[in-house]
């Protein structure tokens, strides 16, 4: 069937090509051009097709479709992909599984980055090679029933036994059962165990240790493990969260993860260089969330983008026809500042990644001075990210009336798989907080005469701001927002050093600031967030992307403007508010004939998208029509339930 021609006239009037925003998008031409290579190498292999709808399928369908795409990935998985490459491994990851989890999920992104931050050389060598090449399947078992949060009062014990020179390790109590682990359930045989490392009856705190959870061949849980799957969740039910409890289970000394912290025969302990040094893994997932939120985010608008340009609904001044919904103001306000949102968060996610990976390398090399920064920048960008994108998904459903809230949407599964993001990796608020000790920190510093020490994200804290130039561009939209974020951090951190000075322990001061503590996170990442924007469309090439960057830029920077008016109040006029305010709308205009040029140049694949909606070709009625006709209950014109149950009911109601 050929293209719906409103789509096509929306191809149409772009001004740029999409393969060029591609690259721009994606880092590289390279990289762009390889993500549609693999897409294509995908496309001809007819195993990885859904066998039917994933949202038709029970949770044990799901499980067992993903296993099977999987074992059909290990016999492509070299000739597709640059294996070394994470990014490509992703991009294959997310076309042939999608979103709803598997069970290699926590193998790929936490088990073994968790032995490359943490393993020792020796202890690489055992079990790197076997992770990699997938002899066995491994997971993450941090979080227990009773404490996520709190990594200080984590129940699980390694007791070292100097007789024998092995860790027992035990569950004490209910609470201390290991609660959560993706793919720990039903199929990792090994995981990354997060205990408190008892020697002498002393307890050192949590260490990362290497456990064997099932037997190699029968997969069977071994003696002293008791293991199994959690239960349906909100999304994300492809992969199976597990629940682990240990009794007096017996692991050799060398299976603590020793690159840090080390434990030697006598039971006597070595510090690491740093003590959050065994956090890493959470850091490493920290600092890949804004590129993975941005790509959710970046599903739903091309889903909501493309249906709006196919879907007429009343009119505007032409009554012989009515309009298209991407026409409608209200529809745009809806959408187009998502789309600006989930290109910033994709730049800042290569920025976080590619500290991440240079963290890793320094501290290896001994070098732990960046820890604290790049825990302070990634704790406060997944937490707004998460959010943010948690809100652009959802307005995305409404933008698409009814036919959004049906599953054949997928937005649903979509929004469900994100928002779990604003729980992992550290419930949001909590990572607010710990972005707002770092703030907390830099105000001190400037309070006593250090400004000169700041880095350089938390430098304009030092800086006086009290007037705009009313011919706004860009940067000045950046000075407002520093001046928003150094207001805040300012006036909370002096909330809670008032409340201590009046008297209060540290900690009830900081409990009764906190509201405005989060706040001043939020605004510091936005800032942090617009001006990685600006930075990264300054350095574009292409003049005709730049030229859309930049409008869809000012789409960004006026309407997130607009969204902190209330902390700008001192600075801008209600002139200049209104000035804005009519900026951004004359912005939604301008972007308006690139809007579905902009979310194509995401190249999303259809088969990854899994929207009936959201298809590339636009058909959308007849494929609606078909879809709701494969559903299973459909398969049969008079159910079982009537013949049983209403029937009989109706009948009875006749006498
Ligand atoms: C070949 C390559 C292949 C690759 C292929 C990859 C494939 C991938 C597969 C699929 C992808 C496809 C995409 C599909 C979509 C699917 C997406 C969904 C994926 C789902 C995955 C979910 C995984 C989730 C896992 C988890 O959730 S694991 C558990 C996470 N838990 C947490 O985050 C706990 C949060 N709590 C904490 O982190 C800590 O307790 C704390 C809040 C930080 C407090 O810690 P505490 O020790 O108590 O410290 P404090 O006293 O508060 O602070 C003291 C001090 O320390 C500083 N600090 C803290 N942390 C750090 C740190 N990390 N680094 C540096 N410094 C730190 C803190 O700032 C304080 O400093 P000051 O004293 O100076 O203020
Ligand atoms: C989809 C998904 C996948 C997961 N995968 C894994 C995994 O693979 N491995 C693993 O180990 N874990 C995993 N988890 C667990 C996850 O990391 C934790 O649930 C998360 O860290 C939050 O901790 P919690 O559940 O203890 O929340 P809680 O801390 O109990 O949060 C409850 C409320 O208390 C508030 N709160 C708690 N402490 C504070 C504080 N100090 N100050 C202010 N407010 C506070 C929070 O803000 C929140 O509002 C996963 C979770 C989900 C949802």
């Amino acid at each position: 069937m050929s293209e719906n021609p409103d789509l096509t006239n929306e191809r149409a009037s772009g001004t740029f090509e999409t393969n060029a925003m591609a690259a721009v998008i994606y880092g590289s031409e390279k990289f762009a051009q390889r993500r549609r290579e693999i897409t294509e190498a995908i496309s001809k292999i007819p195993e990885f097709q859904d066998s039917h709808p994933l949202v038709f399928m029970s949770r044990e369908e799901k499980i067992s479709e993903a296993c099977r795409k999987l074992a059909v990935l290990s016999n492509y998985w070299n000739s597709l992909i640059d294996t070394s490459d994470e990014e490509e491994a992703l991009h294959l990851y997310r076309e042939v599984l999608g979103l709803e989890g598997h069970p290699l999920a926590l193998h790929e992104t936490m088990f073994i980055p968790s032995l490359i931050a943490q393993a020792s050389d020796e202890q690489q060598e055992k079990w790197l090679g076997r992770a990699q090449r997938r002899e066995i399947i491994g997971c993450y078992a941090q979080t227990e029933m009773g404490h996520g949060t709190n990594l200080r009062a984590l129940e699980t014990t390694a007791t070292f036994d100097i007789s024998t020179r092995e860790f027992i390790l035990n569950s004490p109590t209910i609470t201390s059962l290991k609660w959560w682990p993706g793919a720990l359930g039903k199929s990792a045989n090994w995981s990354i165990v997060i205990a408190n490392l008892i020697i002498k009856e002393h307890n050192y705190g949590p260490h990362p240790f290497m456990v064997q959870l099932r037997d190699e061949k029968s997969h069977e849980p071994l003696p002293g493990i008791t293991v199994g799957d959690i239960g349906p969740k909100m999304a994300f039910n492809g992969a199976d969260n597990g629940f682990l409890g240990f009794k007096n289970y017996r692991i050799p000394r060398e299976n603590m993860l020793m690159r840090h912290s080390k434990v030697t025969s006598d039971g006597s302990y070595i510090k690491p260089p740093h003590a959050k040094i065994g956090y890493s893994s959470m850091v490493k997932v920290r600092s890949r969330m804004a590129m993975d939120q941005g790509l959710f985010l970046a599903s739903a608008l091309v889903i909501a983008v493309r249906y709006s340009a196919v879907r007429r609904q009343g009119y505007l001044e032409d009554k012989s026809r009515e309009v298209k919904v991407l026409d409608y103001q209200t529809q745009q306000h809806r959408l187009f500042p998502s789309i600006a949102r989930a290109y910033a968060f994709i730049f800042c996610g290569f920025e976080t990644i590619r500290l991440y990976d240079q963290l890793l390398i320094d501290v290896q090399n001994g070098n732990t001075s960046g820890m604290a920064d790049l825990h302070a920048l990634t704790s406060g960008l997944k937490s707004v990210v998460t959010y943010q994108t948690g809100e652009g998904i959802e307005q995305a459903r409404m933008a698409c009336g009814g036919h959004g809230y049906s599953m054949a949407s997928y937005i649903s599964e979509i929004y469900g798989v994100a928002i779990g993001g604003c729980t992992y990796e550290g419930e949001n608020m909590v990572m607010l907080l710990q972005l707002a000790r770092y703030l907390v920190k830099s105000i001190e510093m400037i309070q006593n005469g250090k400004s000169r020490e700041l880095g350089p994200m938390v430098a304009y804290l030092a800086e006086n701001e009290s007037e705009i130039d009313l011919n706004l561009g860009p940067n000045e939209y950046l000075k407002v927002f520093e001046y928003a974020a150094r207001n805040q951090t300012w006036r909370a951190t002096e909330k809670f050093q008032k409340l201590r000075n009046s008297g209060m322990s540290n900690e009830e001061a900081w409990n009764q600031a906190s509201v405005e503590l989060t706040r001043a996170s939020r605004l510091h990442t936005r800032l942090y967030i617009m001006s990685t924007f600006i930075n990264h469309v300054g350095s574009i090439v292409d003049q005709k992307v730049k030229g859309v960057l930049i409008d869809l830029l000012n789409v960004h920077v006026t309407y997130e403007v607009m969204d902190i008016g209330i902390y700008v109040q001192g600075l801008l006029s209600s002139n200049q508010m209104d000035l804005i305010r009519n900026q951004l709308y004359v912005s939604l205009e301008t972007i308006r004939p690139n809007a579905v040029s902009l979310v194509d140049s995401f190249q999303i694949s259809d088969m990854q998208l899994r929207s009936v909606l959201g298809r590339r070709d636009g058909n959308v009625y007849e494929n609606l029509f078909k879809w709701a006709k494969s559903s299973p209950l459909n398969k049969t014109d008079v159910l079982p339930s009537v013949t049983q149950y209403l029937k009989p009911m109706m009948e009875k109601s006749k006498l």
